[in-house]
């Protein structure tokens, strides 16, 4: 396995380009199977501690290896390592390239924030690109990053979508059709939830029992998989928990859908300053510090779009056989 570190370095939304679907339909099993004989080259990134094995996959449509197999390569034990696969697949439409995820657990999730920094750092590094702007198809729609000359990564990733049913939730609206500091009760306490998909669900929750939420306090451990897999949630869903320290800085803990806790998330943080916004407690504005790092967050008005800035870096490179 090679060791080695590398460094590289103005973000507009949401085209649904090809539909979820469409790209399943696509998926020939043949090509994952192949793999399993094959030697895998991958390269390590992380984005605040939320660590990905990136696959260059551009010389065919659909990953590589199998949902199984990526789980495989993401246990910390018997594996690589990781929070999740991501590859960069042939471009569709006028876009660069194609991102697919798939989480820890081999489940494949819609957009992945830090992520697609570590996808835009990883084709830049493999590609010697000096620094630029990417356009990225994903199960999301078009997310665009932009590698910045110090380093950080600012990305477009779209505007958020609130529509109760759409994100998705069964949870009742409290905000035309959006879920705005809804109650949910979960290990006997109530929670207040706002719910945003970025692509990917989110429920973001500022207090407990009429209290404000003080990170520190939670058990995410034990309450998280709790969110995660509650009915009102038919896709599951990513949970955030913040406490508010000023109206443009706070701080969050994440319970992830498909991977657990992890150390940063950046859909997460978006969905965490769009759900401020929404409860009057942020400013459009917003430093989002996690347990891995800060994220700056903006979500612009005059577009609708929210622009996430923060870093992506290679951690190590090397080969596998699955
Ligand atoms: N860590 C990610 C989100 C990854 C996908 C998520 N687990 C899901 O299933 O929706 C991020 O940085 O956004």
């Amino acid at each position: 396995m090679n060791l080695s570190s590398q460094s590289v370095s103005t973000c507009p939304g949401r085209n649904l380009l090809r539909t979820r679907r469409e790209l399943m339909k696509m998926r020939p099993t043949a090509l994952a199977s192949a793999a399993s004989t094959s030697e895998i080259n991958f390269r390590k990134y992380q984005g605040l501690g939320n660590d990905f094995i990136l696959i260059d996959n551009r010389a065919s449509v659909e990953p590589i290896i199998s949902p199984a197999q990526a789980a495989k390569l993401c246990d910390r034990n018997f594996g690589i390592g990781g929070d999740g696969v991501i590859f960069a697949l042939p471009p569709v439409g006028s876009t660069d390239l194609t991102m697919r995820i798939y989480n820890s657990d081999g489940s494949e999730p819609e957009m992945c924030g830090n992520g697609i920094r570590c996808l835009a750092r990883f084709v830049a590094d493999i590609d010697k690109a000096s620094p630029r702007k990417y356009k990225i198809h994903t199960l999301a729609g078009l997310i665009q990053p932009e590698l910045l000359p110090d380093g950080q990564v600012c990305v477009d990733m779209g505007g958020p979508v609130l529509e109760g049913p759409k994100v998705p939730t069964t949870l009742e609206a409290t905000r035309g059709s959006t879920v705005v500091e809804q109650s949910l009760e979960v290990e006997g306490q109530t929670y207040k939830i706002t719910c945003v998909s970025m692509g990917n669900p989110h429920a973001v929750t500022y207090s407990v029992d009429g209290k404000p939420i003080k990170v520190d306090e939670l058990d995410v451990y034990k309450i998280g998989p709790k969110f995660e897999k509650n009915t009102v949630f038919p896709a599951k869903t990513n949970t955030e928990f913040v406490e508010v320290l000023t109206r443009s800085h706070v701080r969050m803990v994440v319970w992830e859908r498909g991977a657990g806790r992890t150390l940063a998330c950046g859909t997460g943080a978006c969905a965490t300053v769009v759900a401020g916004v929404l409860e009057g407690k942020t400013d459009r504005k917003c430093q989002v510090d996690l347990p891995g790092g800060p994220l700056m967050i903006e979500w612009r008005e005059s577009d609708n779009h929210i622009y996430m800035t923060g870093p992506a870096e290679l951690a190590f490179m090397g080969s596998t056989r699955l």
